[in-house]
């Protein structure tokens, strides 16, 4: 029997509102949550009146191994995710090989499982090479483990894959991911299409391109039943179409990424690749309408889309950099200061978005409250703790983030997986 006592420490009863707790942790479970806990336990913490959150879910990272070590790795990123206050995450298939066949799936779940020191799910690729019109076996990777089926990176081009992917998926009871995205309309595209990218002389992508094919897959999965997974939604068509889609009963969730929520085109003042991803950042009118989205629930949760990537590959120009910026290390930090901080959101909304949607929308096991009976999966934050980013301090080998010097509050001071510390600052 292990046992840890965490005194002192703040946990959400509701909105804002914090109650001074200790917790109790036995054998990886939530055994007791008082007031005043006098048991005697291997090891006793003192929290010193910090936030207690369940451990973060994210469902879009980009952890790279195999294939791409050198970007990162399941050791380097799961302790990204940790110091990032995260116990759950769920990793895409752009990998090398690509997680299209049950040996592929296999051994880069089984490197997975070795590696990870979070709760570490593993998607499967809709089709062959993540581009071909050839569905994977849903029902095999389903039966092998995966937690859903992307070809994130790509869009999805015909209806006809789309379709027949969603089917199967649908039978499998996982959820479908859609990085969505028409190739016609990306024209060479490295940012949003518009006023900036002609300020700065550099290539547009057609906002479009992402809105028209989540049209055609909002009507193919309300068609099929499945459960549709929007990825990093960013534009204001798109989160339209996701409320309209909702109201009419679509099986459909979305998330949107912090720096979706939090920048936009005007933010990218240079030609400077740490603010290429993709989507690119949108317009004003389109940032308010992802925030104005997740207020009202039609985006459902925050998911980082971790991408990181080598110097080499970020530095200079947008034109022939990498698309993609690491988060999991500032995402908690970044939202609590510009969207709790500021009034906009509370510390319960921003737990929904970050803990218990995610669970919920992927049927999850892990922690959704500080609760007796729960899983020790947790984190402290520091909410008082300011702190300026820099480019030394990750645990990720990807320091691709316009975040490097920004302020923020909330310092991870702790993470804990079934009762194990996995992080301390
Ligand atoms: N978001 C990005 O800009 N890049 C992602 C791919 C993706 O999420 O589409 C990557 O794998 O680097
Ligand atoms: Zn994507
Ligand atoms: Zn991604």
């Amino acid at each position: 029997m292990t046992s840890v006592l965490i005194k002192n420490t703040q946990i959400v009863v509701a909105d804002n509102d914090l109650m001074h707790q200790d917790v109790l942790v036995v054998d990886g479970v939530i055994k007791k949550v008082a007031n005043n806990i006098t048991e005697t336990t291997d090891r006793v913490i003192d929290a010193n009146g910090v936030l207690m959150t369940p451990g973060l879910v994210d469902v879009h990272v980009h952890f790279r191994e195999p294939g791409f070590a050198y970007k990162e790795t399941v050791a380097t990123g799961s302790r990204a995710a940790a110091r990032g206050g995260f116990t759950t995450v769920l990793a895409m298939p752009n990998l090398d090989p690509v997680p299209d066949t049950l040996a592929n799936f296999q051994m880069i779940k089984a490197n997975n499982d070795a590696n990870s020191l979070v709760h570490l799910y593993q998607y499967a690729a809709i089709s062959t090479d993540l581009t071909t019109e050839d569905v994977s076996d849903i029902k095999a990777l389903t039966d092998a483990g995966a937690v859903g089926f992307t070809n994130d990176g790509k869009g999805v081009q015909t209806a006809a894959t789309m379709l027949a992917a969603m089917k199967a998926a649908a039978k499998a009871q996982r959820p479908l991911v859609a990085h969505v995205e028409d190739n016609s309309l990306i024209n060479g595209g490295v940012m949003n299409l518009g006023k900036r990218a002609e300020e700065l002389n550099l290539p547009g992508m057609d906002p479009l391109g992402e809105s028209s094919q989540l049209a055609r897959d909002l009507v193919l999965a309300k068609a099929t039943g499945v459960h549709y997974h929007v990825a990093h939604i960013s534009t204001k068509e798109s989160v339209e179409l996701v409320r309209i889609a909702k109201a009419q009963g679509v099986n459909v969730t979305a998330e949107v990424s912090p720096h979706h929520l939090l920048l936009d085109e005007t933010d990218i003042t240079s030609d400077n690749a740490y603010f290429k991803m993709n989507p690119p950042l949108r317009t004003p009118a389109d940032r308010t309408a992802v925030i104005a989205g997740l207020l009202d629930g039609t985006i459902d949760m925050v998911a980082t889309d971790h991408a990181p990537h080598s110097l080499a590959e970020k530095e200079g120009s947008f034109i022939g950099a990498a698309f993609g910026i690491t988060g999991i290390e500032t995402s908690f930090q970044l939202l609590y200061t510009h969207l709790v901080k500021s009034g906009i959101a509370t510390l319960a909304q921003l737990l929904d978005w970050m803990v218990i949607q995610p669970q919920q929308a992927f049927g999850l096991t892990g922690a959704t409250a500080i609760k007796v009976g729960q899983p020790a999966d947790l984190a402290l934050f520091d909410i008082g703790h300011t702190h300026k980013i820099t480019a030394d301090e990750f645990a990720s080998k990807g320091v691709n983030t316009p975040f490097i010097g920004a302020t923020i509050y909330g310092q991870t001071l702790l993470t804990m997986i079934d009762g194990q510390i996995v992080y301390e600052a």
